[in-house]
């Protein structure tokens, strides 16, 4: 049996009794019932998770970012260097990033794994090796990677969940860097929703109008070289879905449906942030359909793809300020959101306890 194999026999329907639970008790407690809204599906959706209520506060908290290269960066579909994904890498490393900083507002620790950047990485210290290759293949001109490629960077995602897991972590939240990875992305939210490249594809870190149609285009044809071209192509099957994500996917993307499936088996939430991680929850359960009740999605990316992705997949973002980074930080930010829902369950009196009058019914 494969690491993919066993982690997915071990993910199970989120917990309805607990659920139950969840809801009747956010009903006593002491506020309008409904009155927090959105939050009261939040604490509801992690009893699932955790199958207990009150569930678990979501603490500690770890973010994992997984780093990787695009052989169709070649294409002219991102405005920035390659080599910015190994900077960027050793500057997550450094503490110097977006994410370092949210992280540290949170109290988050982070995890650099490369999974596939194109220089070697080993010099850097910090930085957990879980290379599977120098880049991707260009996924314009056929499969990004192959079938062995996809399932071991599936493998290196859900490695990382089961390590942060067993280091007591309980919460995780997914984060990527990897220049061009939106160009990934899109062809993926393509594939796995059957939504057309024009209304999935993005302007990613800010392409110009040329650029932007030129990304649209590499899409198109990254779906019709590797046999996607038609609607309805939508892949059902563990190989069929394997083959999807190799033929238009990034590693990190592999990385990141390994990690949402590894926090699944691990009944821990999985915080998801922006369009890159849209993509891989698509493709972790379109392998194991419970696992998208283990996602929290953190915010809403500038990505139009995202919306899309996050629409396929029945999750709600908890925050929408339009932001067009990734590495982790739209998920990072949610996290007191999420803590604050939780806290609600273990601290707030009911009605009897506290001797308020209940409304008449
Ligand atoms: C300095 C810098 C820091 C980043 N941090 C995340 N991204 C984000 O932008 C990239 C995807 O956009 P595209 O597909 O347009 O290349 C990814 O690396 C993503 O993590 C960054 C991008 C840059 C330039
Ligand atoms: O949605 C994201 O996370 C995103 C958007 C643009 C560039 N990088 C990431």
């Amino acid at each position: 049996m494969t690491l993919l194999d066993a982690t997915v026999a071990a993910i199970w329907p989120v917990d309805p009794v607990a659920m139950a639970e969840a809801r009747t008790r956010q009903d006593r407690l002491t506020k309008p019932r409904g009155s927090l809204g959105v939050l009261e599906d939040v604490a509801v959706r992690l009893a699932g998770v955790a199958a207990a209520c009150p569930p678990p506060m979501p603490s500690p908290v770890a973010l994992a970012i997984f780093a990787a290269d695009h052989g169709v960066h070649a294409q002219g579909v991102s405005p920035w260097p390659q080599e910015v994904t190994a900077q960027m890498v050793a500057n997550f490393a450094a503490g110097g990033a977006v994410a370092n900083a949210f992280a540290a507002q949170v109290g988050a620790s982070v995890t650099v794994v490369d999974v596939g950047v194109a220089t070697d990485l080993t010099p850097v210290p910090g930085v957990v090796s879980r290379k599977v290759a120098y880049g991707t293949a260009d996924l314009s001109e056929g499969p990004a990677m192959t079938r062995e490629q996809a399932l071991e960077a599936l493998s290196a995602g859900i490695r990382t969940a089961g390590d942060l897991v067993a280091a007591g972590n309980r919460c995780l939240i997914s984060g990527d860097m990897g220049i061009a990875n939106t160009t990934a992305s899109a062809a993926l939210i393509s594939l796995f929703t059957g939504r057309d490249p024009a209304s999935a594809t993005g302007r990613g870190t800010g392409v110009d109008d040329a650029m932007y149609q030129h990304k649209i285009d590499v899409v198109r044809r990254a779906l019709a070289v590797n046999g996607y071209g038609e609607a309805g192509a939508v892949p059902q099957g563990q190989d069929s879905v394997l083959d999807a994500l190799a033929a238009v996917g990034g590693f990190e993307h592999a990385a990141i449906a390994g990690f949402i499936l590894g926090g699944a088996a691990a009944r821990v939430p999985v915080i998801l942030d922006g369009v890159i991680a849209g993509a891989a929850a698509l493709v972790a359960a379109a392998l194991a359909p419970d696992a998208a009740g283990y996602c929290v999605a953190g915010h809403r990316s500038a990505e139009p793809g995202h919306a899309v992705a996050l629409a396929h997949l029945g999750l709600r973002p908890l925050v929408d300020l339009e932001l067009r980074l990734g590495e982790g930080t739209g998920g990072l930010l949610a996290h007191p959101l999420v803590s604050a829902a939780v806290r609600v369950m273990h601290d707030v009196a009911t009605f009897d306890s506290a001797g308020v009058a209940d409304k008449e019914r």
